[in-house]
């Protein structure tokens, strides 16, 4: 996500390194190509000028802190800058009321309206709470359809009207009957259009009139730059809305209007959509975000997301079973299944400070193959075997390679995986920043990915030979991750 807008960055912070002094005309030089990160990012022209000044002041009148080299005050700089443009202290929470909560959901036609309702529903049941969708989109004859996809994909009841034509109603009696059945919150997905008109703003005040939505969204596309940015100051104009949700972040989006956004409209964003499936919304905080774009990684997000996405019952369940020595391969299988989602290690990873690169390598890994690869070793062992691996001797190595048609190198591979989901299972158990962070000390050193993001296996193993390109790229990422480290 933003790459070519860290890389800019970056390489304006390295134009500082190995200088000595911070003086004007080198801060120059670094202020020079800060700027030209920002315009190549498709940021608003008039917001990376009162940026820049802003920068340039700070940056200019600094006294020259001798504990700091010029490149860490220039990124200090930066990043307190990035975190106001951001949206400053606001975040991202619904802050629900005792009573039913009510979400207001609009944007043009194909902003991803209808995903993020879905999306949305499933972060709130995740947080223990009840959610209902709304179906008042009226207007296009599949959307109801559609939004009861999205429901029952995300588990989540749907609200709609056969036959309904009026939208005000539908959502009015969509509350009722969320306080007549004690739902938390009802999420309304009202109707979009190809682009802003009188008739759907006039439709869109009426139910913030009528129905008095506790908050109202604006769901529109990162991909669109500039026109996200004008299509939410068209809608906050009209409804005053309380934040924006920007949608598709995981394509090419350079970044542009994510960065202009509060700037021009004063308000700020709320969630950003990071993937077309329904677990790809990502709450959005201006402090983290600031740090991810500058390369510092965020690890706060990183452990929210592990203890968000990952089963907290089944990690809890296992570190019973860890303490009672009894930890199984099935009970590995299970872990597998979770940690290996599809998307979700790439993203996981890409909150790591300088994991960008291996980011863009994970892209492509074929994880249900791999999942079926070991899951097909697993189901050739006895019962007995699944539960106490160092059974496992050559005859038997041999008789489950010959069971799943590999090779007894990956019986043995498949068993020190085991061993390292073990510990790396002890580490997330013992919870907090500290356990995530152990994790990824595992995935960072390689224990558990290669890094085509397969569950790792040594290629000699395999009998296959490692290929010059495998190599030049092992050399690349390793040279990196040094640099990045140091
Ligand atoms: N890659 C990616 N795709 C997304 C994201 N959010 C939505 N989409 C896709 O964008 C397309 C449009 O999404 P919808 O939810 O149907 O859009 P909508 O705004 O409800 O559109 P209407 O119902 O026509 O008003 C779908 O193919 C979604 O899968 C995202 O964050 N990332």
């Amino acid at each position: 996500m933003l790459e070519s807008l860290q890389d800019g960055l970056q390489s304006a912070f390295r134009t500082l390194r190995g200088q000595g002094r911070l003086t004007e005309s080198n801060m120059r030089d670094g202020l020079k190509l800060v700027e030209n990160a920002l315009l190549e990012a498709d940021v608003s022209y008039d917001v990376v000028k009162a940026f820049m000044q802003e920068v340039s002041e700070k940056a200019v009148g600094q006294d020259v802190l001798k504990s700091l080299k010029p490149e860490q005050q220039l990124v200090g700089i930066v990043n307190e800058a990035l975190i106001e443009l951001l949206g400053g202290d606001s975040d991202p929470t619904l802050h629900l009321k005792q009573d039913v909560t009510v979400l207001m959901m609009c944007g043009l036609q194909g902003a991803g309206k209808t995903t993020t309702c879905g999306k949305l529903a499933r972060l709130i049941s995740k947080e223990g709470k009840k959610a209902l969708l709304c179906a008042a989109d009226l207007q296009r004859p599949a959307a109801v359809q559609q939004l009861h996809i999205v429901g029952k994909s995300v588990d989540t009841p749907v609200y709609s009207e056969q036959g309904a034509t009026d939208p005000i109603a539908v959502c009015q009696n969509a509350v009722k009957h969320a306080k007549d059945n004690g739902i938390d919150v009802v999420i309304l997905d009202t109707a979009g259009r190809l682009a802003i008109d009188e008739e759907l703003m006039q439709q869109l005040k009426t139910i913030d009139l009528k129905v008095q939505p506790d908050k109202a969204f604006l769901v529109v596309d990162g991909m669109t730059g500039q026109d996200a940015v004008n299509s939410a100051k068209a809608f906050n104009d009209a409804l005053d809305l309380d934040g924006v949700i920007m949608t598709k972040l995981d394509g090419d989006a350079r970044g542009g209007a994510l960065l202009s956004v509060k700037h021009v409209t004063g308000v700020p964003i709320k969630f950003i959509g990071t993937s077309e499936h329904m677990d790809g919304l990502d709450p959005f905080h201006p402090d983290r975000f600031a740090s991810r774009i500058l390369g510092m990684g965020d690890i706060q997000s990183m452990f929210e997301m592990a203890q968000r996405e990952f089963d907290q019952e089944q990690v809890q369940k296992t570190q019973e079973r860890l303490q009672k020595g009894q930890f199984t391969l099935d009970d590995f299988r299970k872990q597998l299944n979770q940690i290996a989602r599809p998307g979700l290690m790439q993203k996981m990873l890409g909150l790591m400070p300088g994991m960008g690169e291996m980011t863009k390598m994970l892209q492509g890994g074929d994880h249900e193959k791999e999942m079926r690869r070991l899951g097909g070793m697993i189901d050739s062992m006895t019962p007995a075997e699944r539960s106490d691996p160092k059974l496992i001797d050559n005859s038997r190595r041999q008789r489950i390679a010959k069971g799943s048609g590999v090779s007894p190198q990956e019986v043995n591979e498949l068993i020190k995986q085991f061993d390292s989901m073990a510990s790396l299972m002890k580490g997330m158990a013992g919870g907090g920043v500290g356990g995530a962070m152990d994790m990824m000390r595992k995935l960072r050193s390689g224990e558990l990915m290669d890094p085509t993001g397969k569950m790792k296996k040594s290629k000699q193993s395999t009998g296959k030979r490692m290929t010059a390109k495998d190599v030049q790229n092992q050399k690349k990422l390793k040279k990196k991750l040094k640099k990045r480290r140091r």
